[in-house]
């Protein structure tokens, strides 16, 4: 092993303008990488707009060393309020950093854990069973926009526990439009600083407002409404946070609140239905994948009903998750700015400079893992995920506050429907990457068509159907 080199000092890396590597960064995500990645090895440094200097990570040990980092001196938030400050509002987990960091992730942790997944995982296999009682056989649609209205309905509903059906579709349309907005070329301009600014509804940014302004206006209501009628016996987020008070005893004002369902509801759907949509396009096109599935899933029933909180006994499913997270992640990494001139691994790098566990090149990393590019669940089977390798959901003191909500989602969504429906693949479809708001999802949604009647819940498929 090599030595930090003694003065700070970056990795070589491609030498293209600052223009053309962000044109490549937005419009080939993965063919950027991957070239980079071929010619200057498990660490290099980019030029993003919006970013800066950039120092993308494959590497193992400066990925631990980035991750067990003093969260003082490798920061997230401020490099992330650079980009989102006036997008997420001031208070975002996402913005803060030190001890209002803490303290906040303190206030959302609880949230996400425990019993309550149990509530939350009868909520995901109702918005399931839902999605499939409106399928008709022969029917073709994008599994896609499937995804988006379950995890969509979902969120909505753990969050805000709009219980009323009609309500939550309303909402969901003022978010989905908001979203919407995210995957034009346009909003490629939202990270540049100098571009945030409201030239009226043409321009960018104030269309971003423009799109916003409903939706801030839904939240706002939305605490309102239940700040008045109170939390007494309420299971969803805003009534926790509501009641949620820090270590001096002080609860949320109703901007924090604001700002923190924002970025729940922003960051916690999309990133999932993007990573169920790259499952069922890899998963329907390996029957002997599905057949698998579905074995286990026969099996763990005969033991009694097969209830959400039964889903952690089907470790296969579990396997071919981790699995779906490796293959086909679904956001850039885990990025962090250099406050102090920082080693990380063999690397001795400047102060100012952004460093990025890159999730896809270290996910295909052959030094890593052994056939990078095969999908092969088995890998997973009786074996922790290798620390600082898989890092789908970042790491350290930033990981993702929903990575257990998440997985549990993706196990009941996948086992429902693949579970109870025959779906068939376009054959050849090969989706292309494309960004849409944080995420980097499948272009065209992948078309699927149902090939026979769903099953009744009670009456799983068998193993050998079709897919
Ligand atoms: C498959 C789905 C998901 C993926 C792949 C994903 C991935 C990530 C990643 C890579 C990060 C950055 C971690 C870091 O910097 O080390 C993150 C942060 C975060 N995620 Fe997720 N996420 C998913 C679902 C969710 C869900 C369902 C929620 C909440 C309902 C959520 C809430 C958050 C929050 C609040 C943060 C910021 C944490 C902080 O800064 O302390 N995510 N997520």
């Amino acid at each position: 092993m090599s030595h930090p080199p003694s003065t700070p000092q970056l990795p070589p890396g491609p030498r293209a303008s600052r223009l053309v590597q962000t044109w490549r960064f937005v419009a080939r995500p993965r063919r950027s990488l991957d070239d980079s990645f071929a010619r200057y090895g498990d660490a290099f440094t980019a030029r993003i707009f919006g970013m800066g200097t950039i120092v993308v990570l494959s590497n193992r040990a400066a990925i631990r060393d980035l991750f067990t980092a003093d969260p003082e001196v490798v920061v997230t938030g401020e490099s992330n309020r650079r980009l989102f400050e006036d997008l997420l509002g001031a208070n975002s987990l996402l913005n803060l950093d030190g001890s209002r960091h803490l303290r906040k992730r303190k206030l959302l942790t609880p949230p996400f854990h425990g019993q309550r997944m149990h509530v939350y995982g009868v909520a995901m296999r109702e918005a399931a069973r839902r999605a499939m009682a409106r399928w008709r056989v022969g029917q073709r649609f994008a599994i896609a926009q499937t995804m988006r209205d379950i995890t969509l309905e979902v969120i909505l509903r753990v969050i805000f526990g709009v219980d009323e059906l009609d309500q939550r579709e309303r909402t969901g349309a003022v978010v989905l439009d908001f979203l919407d907005f995210f995957s034009r070329p346009e909003a490629a301009m939202l990270g540049i600083r100098a571009a945030q600014l409201d030239l009226g509804p043409r321009s960018p940014w104030g269309r971003m407002l423009r799109v916003r302004a409903p939706l801030d206006e839904r939240i706002n209501a939305a605490i309102a409404a239940r700040r008045a009628a109170g939390t007494e016996g309420r299971e969803d987020i805003l009534s926790m946070l509501i009641d949620a008070r820090d270590e001096d005893g002080q609860p949320m004002s109703d901007a924090e609140l604001r700002d923190d369902l924002f970025t729940l509801l922003l960051v916690g759907h999309e990133t999932t239905a993007a990573s169920l949509t790259w499952g069922f396009w890899t998963l329907l096109r390996r029957p002997d994948l599905v057949a698998k599935i579905r074995a286990e899933y026969r099996e763990v029933m005969a033991g009694g009903p097969l209830d959400p909180g039964r889903v952690g006994e089907l470790v296969y499913l579990d396997a071919v998750v981790k699995e779906l997270l490796r293959v086909h992640p679904v956001t850039d990494g885990a990025a962090r700015l250099l406050m102090q001139p920082t080693r990380l691994g063999d690397l001795h790098l400047p102060a100012g400079v952004m460093a990025a566990a890159s999730t896809w090149l270290t996910h295909h990393n052959p030094a890593l893992w052994d056939q990078p590019r095969r999908f092969w669940p088995e890998r997973f089977l009786g074996k922790k995920p290798p620390a600082y390798a898989w890092l789908p959901f970042g790491g350290g003191p930033r990981r993702c506050v929903g990575a257990a909500f998440a997985t549990l989602e993706m196990k009941i969504v996948l086992s429902e429907l693949l579970n109870h429906a025959s779906l068939r693949v376009e054959p050849g479809y090969q989706p292309k990457v494309a960004r849409r708001a944080i995420t980097l999802s499948a272009a065209g949604g992948v078309p699927v068509e149902l090939l026979a009647p769903v099953a009744a819940a009670d009456r799983p498929l068998d193993p050998e159907a079709s897919p």
